[in-house]
């Protein structure tokens, strides 16, 4: 037991709490009684009285479901994702007493809206979590991590040279140029810098302070920093020198590599990025309001959270970088449970703690006498960079228009009226570049095209008929087993274009595409980044060059367990709360921007 007590708290979220092992840089995902309070009501009505048959029989229940979630991950999601954004979870068989500690562990770290109620904790009789890499920090691509993950308590680091070396990296290396200066950018930054002093250990920001500048208008950036150069690909450098030279043109630049002796830490920015459009339908009053927006007015009505989000999902998806960086920033304003940064795995920003971000940023970059722009800006262009950073070659995600889950509708950006981003009259739409992290997950939002209002009527046409013959959900294998992607073709492997409309299994391949969806609107990614340091360049790993220096990076995609059947009856009755909500409130509604 003793060796759980290294054990860091990382997060939670309605389902599951997360420690991290800085030893392993691995994370361990345990149940909440969220998750199995149901099954625990109906098996309690099946045993008699005895707490281990019982308890026999919630480990088995959960075991199953986790296995479940690691096929959906490794069968479905890294195929339609790449498995250059999924990681590879293991299932791990907990010492009994791990989960009471975990409670104990987690302590004061919890944030105090997961502490209400008994059943949004660890479920202690659960014995089996899930353990995934540490995607907080720089890990692993589309390799076999599984070999290094299971070793808990094995002194092999994922990022230790030998395991990297190991498991042979695919690397990219791409530059960007950004010297923008923008008033408002820096007012920004300075307003951050007002609230806090560089040095000091918790440095909460004022959101408010700084929120005038934030609605002055758009940070926009100088042309000159809206190209990014040539993207290179070291995947094929075979040898160290070659990544040196590389090394060896940015110390010529303006910028450089941190020396050996400088701190190096790895930043991490967790954005769950919620749904990236609008789907349009006749009967919807407010089709110009996207989901995330409306469900705003919801959770400030039932006390969620006490104010609505500034952040717009439209304008992160929208591949025009300004938009990009009013949603980051907007982010950073109400960051709610959509944004996360952590300094080596511990978390210095998000919605319950506010440190110093220009402090730590002002440790973090190389110095670079020739940067004119305020850290968080950079930082924020820096992330913009990495988000749109194309895997030059992905072998596992030609975007083959017969694979199964091709998406029904191509790129499109939309505008939504809540958004706060003013528009220029030369604003050019620009597109998401195919195989970056937010162009795959708009891709797999986008097998959905009914929305809940028209996926309900064939899910209602299913369960009329599994009453009939319950047999039918595990013959059309609706909450799995996920073997491969044929789960999303027909039974006889047809494509959903192959069937007829009113037939039941197109029904099904349609209510499957829409959850497949709902996991990829509730999934979060996770980018590492790591300044490059002359030793550290040996190690085969992703590069960024960005304002003449090089960073190592990885961006990896978490929280992508199936959703249940069952649960579109829950989104059928959600989507009408949230609309008759946003209806009440829309009257009293403006635009945010309208008020500056
Ligand atoms: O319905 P949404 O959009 O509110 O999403 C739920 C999330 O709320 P959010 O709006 O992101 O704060 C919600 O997130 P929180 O627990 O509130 O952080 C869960 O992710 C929930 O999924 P599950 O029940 O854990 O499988 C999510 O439910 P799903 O809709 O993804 O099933
Ligand atoms: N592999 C990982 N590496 C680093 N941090 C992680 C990892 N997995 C989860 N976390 C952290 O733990 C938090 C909770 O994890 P996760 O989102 O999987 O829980 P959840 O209960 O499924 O969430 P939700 O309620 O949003 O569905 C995340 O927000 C993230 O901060």
């Amino acid at each position: 037991m003793d060796k759980y007590f290294n054990l860091e708290y990382r997060g939670e979220g309605n389902c599951a709490m997360v420690f991290a092992d800085p030893q392993t840089r691995q994370v361990y995902r345990l149940v909440k009684s969220n998750a199995t309070r149901k099954v625990k009501k109906l098996l309690r009505a099946s045993v008699t009285n005895h707490d281990e048959e019982l308890s026999h029989k919630i480990n088995m229940f959960v075991r199953k479901e986790l296995e479940k979630v690691i096929s959906y991950m490794n069968n479905i999601m890294k195929p339609l994702l790449s498995s250059r954004y999924v990681v590879t979870p293991n299932l791990k068989i907990l010492h009994k007493k791990f989960g009471e500690q975990a409670v104990l562990l987690a302590g004061e770290a919890r944030p105090a809206h997961r502490k209400n109620s008994p059943a949004d904790n660890v479920d202690p009789d659960v014995q089996c979590a899930l353990v995934l890499p540490d995607c907080c920090f720089v890990c692993n691509s589309d390799l076999n991590e599984s070999s290094a993950v299971s070793s808990f308590g094995n002194s092999m680091h994922l990022n230790s040279p030998i395991c990297q070396e190991d498991l042979r990296r695919s690397n990219s290396c791409c530059s960007a140029d950004s010297q923008e200066s923008s008033p408002i950018a820096e007012h920004l930054d300075d307003s951050l810098d007002a609230n806090s002093s560089a040095g000091d250990e918790v440095d909460e920001v004022d959101s408010y302070s700084f929120s005038s500048a934030f609605y002055l208008g758009n940070e926009r950036m100088e042309d000159s920093s809206l190209h990014i150069c040539e993207l290179r690909d070291i995947r094929d450098v075979q040898d160290v020198s070659e990544v040196r030279s590389c090394l060896d043109t940015t110390n010529s630049m303006a910028g450089s590599v941190k020396s050996d002796g400088e701190p190096v830490f790895t930043l991490s920015i967790e954005i769950k990025p919620k749904k990236s459009f609008m789907t349009k339908s006749s009967s919807d009053d407010f089709n110009q309001v996207c989901r995330f927006c409306m469900h705003q007015h919801l959770k400030t009505k039932s006390g969620q959270w006490p104010q609505t989000s500034s952040y717009c999902p439209l304008d992160l998806f929208s591949g025009n970088k300004h938009r990009m960086k009013h949603a980051l920033w907007s982010l950073i304003k109400t960051p709610q449970n959509n944004l996360k940064i952590c300094k080596n795995g511990k978390e210095v920003y998000g919605s319950e703690i506010r440190q110093n971000l220009s402090a730590i940023l002002s440790t973090w970059f190389p110095s670079n006498p020739n940067r004119t722009k305020k850290l968080i800006s950079v930082f924020l262009d820096l992330v913009i960079e990495v988000l749109l950073t194309r895997p030059s070659t992905d072998q596992n995600s030609d975007p083959c228009p017969a694979k199964p889950g091709t998406p029904v509708r191509s790129f499109c950006s939309q505008k939504c009226d809540s958004s706060s981003f003013v528009y220029c009259e030369d604003e050019k739409s620009e597109e998401l570049p195919q195989g970056c992290v937010l162009e795959k997950i708009y891709s797999l939002q986008s097998l959905d095209d009914l929305d809940i209002e028209g996926v309900y009527p064939l899910y209602k046409q299913l369960k009329t008929r599994m009453e009939k013959e319950p047999w039918l959900i595990n013959h059309w294998c609706l909450n799995g087993p996920y073997d491969d992607v044929s789960w999303l073709l027909g039974r006889d492997g047809e494509h959903l274009s192959d069937l007829d409309p009113d037939s039941l299994d197109y029904a099904v391949l349609k209510v499957k595409r829409f959850l497949v969806s709902k996991t990829l609107q509730d999934c979060s990614i996770i980018a590492a980044i790591q300044p490059v340091t002359k030793s550290s360049i040996q190690h085969k790993q992703d590069f960024l060059r960005f304002d003449g220096d090089l960073y190592n990076f990885s961006v990896k995609v978490i929280d992508l367990d199936p959703k249940p059947f069952e649960k579109v009856e829950t989104y059928y009755r959600q989507a009408s709360d949230i609309a008759k909500t946003f209806a009440e409130t829309s009257s009293a509604f403006t635009k945010d921007c309208d008020s500056f």
